[in-house]
């Protein structure tokens, strides 16, 4: 008999649904309760005219989607990238439900995406498709209903640009519709390293759990920007060994570490490849390099059936989100490396956002060490509470996390009345 091979599918919302069902089987969940649980509960597909430099009009297409709003009203950050699609969108909604869940935040989880390369977009440009997709979602966000933030190619200025659009349709300054802003308009001291900065305190607490030390351990880290990028400068101050780190464009490779301050003024001031050319390698190498601490900062499925073999990293942090299919992970347990999953590990991220929304809503705002001090709590008791779960369960990180997290849901679920 022929042995018949299926293709792994990395459909980001199907493989959300596969970690679903899993965590579910463990904890016995009704099966109307996963049916919910499987689907967004709104999605919004908008297309909006956008005067472009050369005074054509270019229609811009995108996605907001809100999964679940039983513990709070729905957050998440909004994507610009070329290869955004409905099925991403929805996925990353959900993977938010379960990240604000397992940290204990009072959100539901919801992402947007827009269709459009920001590198090919003028400032200009791009202050229009930023205003024009917020005014196109207008109708269903709000500081109570469901409140956006960064994401892949997005910032700060983009943040300010979109509560700027929200607070005119509304006629009133509305800094708690969206978290990640400048800090002059209400943004959070520690939001723009939240992500990178808990994703370090879980592999802090990981490290410690396999009695090794943080110092001199070797690091790889696939994405420099925002969660890649800081990741690398708080594990170099750490003493780590920073010895790989890639972006869109290229990877670079030092095995006696990399000077990470230099790599920093590269990618502000040139490319990271012009570190030079003895120390390129193919990106893909970057995966399979021998090392303690391996961080994917980048987009999904970096890691599949086809690579994880190849993975020799003890640790895996996920600081970006959905890099490692559901067959990857199977390969990767079996392998014995230890993956602090995504909802997890970048949960710190809108850990500082929801500081941020707390901090417009009272219009009192805390210092940077107030921040970093809340947000450290919040990390080490969620790692250590999905560690346990792993223990009581006798599962996966993944697992376990998504294990506290479905129960939470679904306990506000029955408290509403809704189940
Ligand atoms: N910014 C945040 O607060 C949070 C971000 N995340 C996740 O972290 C990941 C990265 O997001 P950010 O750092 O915010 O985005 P960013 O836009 O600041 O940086 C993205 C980086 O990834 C690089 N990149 C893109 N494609 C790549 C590829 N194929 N190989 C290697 N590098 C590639 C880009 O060149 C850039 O350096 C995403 O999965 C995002 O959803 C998760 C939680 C919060
Ligand atoms: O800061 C936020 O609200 C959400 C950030 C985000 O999009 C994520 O955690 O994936």
């Amino acid at each position: 008999m022929p042995m018949i091979v299926t293709k792994e599918n990395l459909n980001p919302y199907e493989i959300v649904k596969k970690q679903i069902e899993t965590a579910a089987a463990k904890l016995g969940l009704e099966p109307h309760i996963i049916e919910i649980l499987k689907r967004p509960m709104r999605v919004l597909s908008v297309s909006f005219p956008v005067k472009m430099d050369d005074g054509s009009i270019r229609v811009f297409e995108g996605y907001r989607a809100q999964h679940n709003d039983a513990l709070g009203p729905t957050k998440g950050g909004i994507r610009f990238h070329p290869d955004v699609t409905l099925d991403e969108v929805k996925a990353l909604s959900m993977w938010m439900s379960f990240k604000c869940a397992v940290v204990g935040l009072p959100y539901g989880g919801g992402k947007g995406g827009v269709i459009c390369d920001p590198q090919t977009l003028s400032r200009g440009e791009l202050e229009r498709v930023s205003r024009g997709f917020i005014e196109a979602i207008s109708q269903i966000i709000g500081p109570d209903k469901d409140i956006p933030a960064p994401d892949v190619y997005t910032n700060s200025q983009i943040m300010g640009w979109m509560m700027d659009t929200y607070s005119r349709i509304n006629q009133s300054f509305s800094p708690g519709v969206i978290t990640g802003k400048p800090l002059i308009i209400g943004g959070s001291k520690g939001r723009n390293e939240a992500t990178a900065r808990g994703c370090v305190i879980t592999i802090q607490e990981a490290m410690k759990k396999l009695g090794r030390p943080l110092k001199d351990a070797t690091v790889a880290i696939q994405g420099f920007g925002n969660a890649g990028r800081t990741a690398a400068k708080l594990l170099a101050e750490l003493g780590c060994k920073i010895v790989a780190v890639s972006d869109s464009k290229g990877a670079i490779y030092d095995p006696n570490g990399l000077d990470i301050a230099k790599v920093e003024h590269l990618k502000d001031h040139h490319a990271l490849l012009d570190y030079g050319a003895e120390y390129q390698i193919d990106p893909s190498a970057l995966l399979e390099l021998k090392v303690d601490i391996l961080i994917p900062a980048a987009l999904e499925n970096a890691i599949t059936s086809k690579n994880a073999d190849q993975v020799q990293a003890k640790i895996i942090a996920e600081a970006a989100n959905g890099p490692i299919s559901p067959d990857a992970d199977r390969t990767l347990t079996e392998k014995g490396i230890i993956v602090i999953p995504d909802i997890l590990a970048n949960a710190g991220g809108v850990t500082v956002s929801y500081f941020e929304w707390v901090q417009n809503l009272m219009n009192y705002y805390w210092s940077e060490e107030e921040v970093n001090k809340k947000l450290a709590n919040i990390m080490v008791q969620s790692f250590h509470a999905v560690y346990e779960a792993a223990e009581e369960h006798e599962t996966d990180l993944r697992t376990a996390a998504y294990i506290i997290s479905l129960k939470r849901i679904t306990e506000a679920m029955k408290a509403r009345g809704w189940v």
